[in-house]
């Protein structure tokens, strides 16, 4: 599975911006004709413009028509970042995932809710954890500030899951606990880690940490960006794990009875 993902460069507040930045992206990042193309959280708006009610997709509707006619008309799987979007009267922070003909195979509510930011008061939290299968391989989703939460990332580990990404909208002022969090989640679940941050600096000042990374299940960056735009691609090697797991079973000696 060859996998990019789009460290975008968000325009705060202008959809029709950041859709023409999608839109640019993917047609460059096709030219490695990837599987997966992976975006990041609240691409379509940046982190966030308020009231968000008033800004977030009704339903997710035009967020999902542009990203399935991508994933149709490019035959490519995506994994959509995440979109506001405004249902039964709440916002939530939502990942919707399609696959190679347009169809929405998935969508996560983002669970943990950021509320240094005020998030938790402004969206409604995810109740469900989400796994899904592109080209046959069983696939899990957390949003940011979710990577903070290892029993809740090890849950979806326990579900088998080969794969996790990791849309977020990081900032720059804490890098280190990305890298070292992204990090520590590949290497304790022995999984692939997909994280996918925005760049650049928006309107509002806020400054992304880019740093998007493909971490393998030993902990390894093999493919690593900087802070500015960048599309990141990287093969994953499908023994790897089984390998890793092999080697160092932490799977085998976990001890659930004690925790
Ligand atoms: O956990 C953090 O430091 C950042 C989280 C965040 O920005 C988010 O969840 O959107």
């Amino acid at each position: 599975m060859k996998i990019s993902i789009l460290q975008m460069p968000v325009a705060f507040a202008r959809p029709d911006d950041n859709i023409k930045t999608l839109r640019r992206m993917v047609a460059e990042a096709m030219r490695a004709e990837p599987d997966v193309l992976v975006l990041p959280e609240l691409w379509r708006l940046g982190f966030y413009p308020q009231p968000i009610a008033v800004h977030a997709d009704l339903d997710g509707q035009q967020s999902r028509t542009v990203l399935a006619e991508l994933a149709r008309t490019n035959g490519v799987n995506i994994v959509g970042g995440t979109v506001a979007n405004r249902r039964e009267g709440k916002v939530y922070n939502t990942c919707y995932v399609f696959d190679r003909t347009g169809t929405e195979v998935a969508s996560y509510d983002k669970a943990h809710l950021f509320s240094p930011s005020g998030e938790s008061k402004d969206f409604a939290a995810g109740r469900e954890m989400v796994t899904f299968r592109l080209d046959g391989v069983l696939c899990g989703v957390a949003v940011c500030y979710d990577v903070r939460f290892p029993e809740f990332i090890r849950k979806l580990a326990l579900e088998d899951i080969a794969v996790l990404f990791l849309p977020a909208a990081w900032p720059a002022s804490r890098l280190s606990h990305w890298q070292t969090l992204t990090r520590a989640r590949a290497i304790e679940n022995q999984f692939y880690v997909i994280a996918a941050n925005e760049a650049g600096t928006d309107e509002q000042g806020n400054h992304l940490a880019g740093h998007s990374a493909i971490l393998d299940p030993w902990g390894e960056a093999i493919a690593e960006a900087d802070e500015s735009e960048a599309i990141l691609t990287a093969r994953l090697r499908p023994g790897l794990r089984q390998h890793i797991r092999e080697t160092l079973n932490v799977y085998a000696d976990r001890r659930p009875e004690l925790y």
